[in-house]
Parts: C-alpha cells; structure tokens; sequence
C-alpha cells in the first residue's frame, strides 16, 4: 500500500455514476449486451482527452448502463467499498435522482437505493462514513430543480442525517445561474448544505456572481474564478472573504480540457493563497483515476511535502456537511493514525 492510500482521507465531489469502476462498469456491459457498449465510450483512459461536450455524451452513455434501482444499489455499494479501499474514511456521495419508465425506478426509489446500499455497507462495518447529496442537472431547468429540492426534503428529515446537501450540476454550457438561485435558496432554508459547480468553463463571471450571492457552502471546480483566467479580483475577493472552500480534482480538469495541464491547474493559485482546497475525483470511474493518486499528483506536480499533503487532508475534514460531532470524530481518527503512518513511511511527525 502506498502513503497516498494509507492517508486517510476525505472524498468530498463524487458524482454516483461517473465513479463507477471499470469492473463494476464491465459487469453492466455484460448485463447489457444489446446495447453494444465498449469500455472506451464510459471512461476517459491514461493519456486521452475529450471535451467537456463529449463528457458530458460520455455520461449519457453510462446512464444507459444504470436503469433500474439494481444497478443504482449495486454500483452504489462498489463504489463505495472501493473509496474505503483507496483510504477514504468519510464519503460524500452525489447523484441525481433519475426515473426510468421501462424499469418502473422512480426518482424516489432511486435515491433509496442509494441510501440502501450506504446503509447496507454500514452493516458490513466498512470502514466509510458515507453521505448523500441530491444532485440538480441544470440541463433539466428550475421547476425539475425544485422538484428535487422537495424530495431533498423528505428525506433530509427521514434519513436521520444521511442527506446532508444538495448539489448544482449537470453541462454548465446550459442554462442559466438565475433558474436555480430559488431552489438552492429553498434547499438552504430547509437547513440542507449547498455544493454549487461554478465556472467550470471560461466567461461566466456574471452567473458566478448570482450563485456567490447566495453563498454557496462549498464551490465544485472553480475553474476560471480568478483574474489570469478570465475571472475577477472582485469574486476571489468574495470568495475568499466568506472562505468558501474549492472542491479541486485535477484529472478531471485535465481530461476534461479546461486546464491545459496538472501545472496550470488552479489548484496552486487557491493553495498559494492560503485557501481552502479539497482535493477531489468528480468521477473515479470516468476519469479512470482514485483519490489517493490524485493526491500523489497533487504532491509531485506541486512540490509538496507528505506534511502539506497530510494537513490537506486534515483541513478538509473542516469542510465536510456533516455535524460538528462528525468533524471532531473523524479529527480524532486522523490523530490517531498520523503516528503510525509517518512511520511507517519514515516520515518527521511536525
Ligand atoms: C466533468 N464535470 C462535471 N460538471 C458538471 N456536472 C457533472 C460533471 N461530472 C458529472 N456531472 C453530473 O453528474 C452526472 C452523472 O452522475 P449522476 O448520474 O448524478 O450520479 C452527470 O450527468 C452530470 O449531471
Ligand atoms: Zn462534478
């Protein structure tokens, strides 16, 4: 095992389907020959790019592939064995509730399928604290995004904690912030945290500043925020004023083609400014990486130490939805596992 997956770790932007592993995802294929999927078309190998319209065909096709509340339940509880497996101690989980006619999953029972597996894998003493956030496609406009803010609702009261958020994503080349200021607004009200993917693509200062009004409680991507790319001295200035932490995954960017490689990516802009970043997948599955590696690119491509990797890490746990009951125990786990992992890798305990 490797330092990266020894270090516990927090995954904070996980999208459900997008996590999906390549065995897992071989298994669908094979559930589904008809539809005569390759591998290729679900996930973005080592070496290759796509744009961000062919990522988002490429979703398309994997939706094909989880169409009824089996696959939903199967795929959540690998996916989630597999973030414990790559170190991950606590694990908020995203995903668009999706209803399938041929299948008869609705968008309720697919939620609970998601629920179900976390709960499943509680059982079995994985060892992961697993959360779930709703997911709103903003391809789907603001009376679907309501729709979902309702469901967030019910079971933000039944779950006893499970639900913890909702999220804004879906192509951000579509539609616009000022559709969705009113659900997130409601969700907030409900006392549900908001994960808000912003400026993903260049040139949308304005719509940025519509969601910072709100405020967020955490930004997916970030990645044209800042004045060398196109964003404004202005919304940093917001941003960093109600520190509201960035959700960073560097091999989504880089396969996704908004950074143009892991040097540029505006990890070190927010990181050298002393800002809070949390170091994410967004995908696993379809970006064909895991969170401990993205750690170890993260460390290599930014001359880190494994002290700065270990207080990311550590830091990050001040960002997760969950109560503060939940920061503290997972803090006190962290403790408790510094020793022994420094080490056993040699390292100087600071
Ligand atoms: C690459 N950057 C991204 N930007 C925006 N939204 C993304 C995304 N990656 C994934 N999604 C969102 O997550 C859905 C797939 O997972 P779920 O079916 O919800 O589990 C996609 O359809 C899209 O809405
Ligand atoms: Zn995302």
């Amino acid at each position: 095992m490797s330092f990266y997956q020894a270090l516990p770790k927090v995954e904070l932007h996980a999208h459900l389907n997008t996590s999906i592993s390549t065995t897992t995802m071989e298994k669908l294929i094979q559930q589904k020959p008809h539809l005569n999927i390759q591998h290729n078309m679900t996930a973005i190998r080592k070496g290759q790019k796509r744009t961000m319209d062919e990522c988002f065909e490429m979703f398309k096709v994997i939706h094909q592939l989880t169409v009824s509340i089996e696959d939903i339940f199967m795929v959540a509880k690998e996916v989630i064995k597999e973030f414990a497996a790559d170190g991950v101690k606590y694990l908020e989980l995203r995903s668009t509730p999706r209803e399938e006619s041929t299948t008869g999953m609705t968008k309720k029972s697919y939620v609970e399928a998601i629920l179900e597996a976390i709960k499943q894998c509680k059982r079995e003493g994985v060892d992961i604290d697993v959360k779930f956030l709703l997911s709103i496609d903003r391809r789907h406009g603001p009376v679907v995004a309501m729709e979902t803010v309702k469901l967030a609702e019910e079971f933000f009261a039944s779950t006893d904690g499970l639900v913890v958020g909702v999220d804004l994503s879906g192509d951000p080349a579509v539609e616009h912030a000022k559709n969705y200021i009113a659900p997130l607004q409601a969700a907030r009200n409900i006392g549900l945290k908001l994960a808000v993917h912003m400026a993903e693509i260049p040139h949308q200062n304005e719509e940025v500043e519509m969601f910072l009004g709100l405020p967020p409680d955490r930004i997916g991507h970030g990645t044209f925020l800042h004045p060398e790319v196109g964003g404004s001295e202005y919304l940093v200035d917001i941003i960093i004023k109600h520190q509201i932490p960035i959700e960073l995954c560097l091999t989504s960017n880089l396969k996704g083609q908004t950074v143009s490689s892991y040097d540029q990516h505006h990890f070190k802009y927010w990181y050298n400014r002393g800002h809070s970043c949390v170091i994410c997948t967004d995908g696993k599955g379809a970006f064909a990486s895991d969170l401990s590696q993205e750690y170890q690119i993260a460390e290599t491509t930014f001359n880190l130490s494994k002290a700065q990797i270990w207080d990311i890490s550590y830091q990050s746990i001040n960002h997760i939805f969950a109560p503060v009951s939940v920061k503290s125990d997972l803090k006190r786990l962290w403790k408790d596992l510094k020793p022994g992992l420094f080490n056993q890798y040699e390292l100087q305990i600071a």
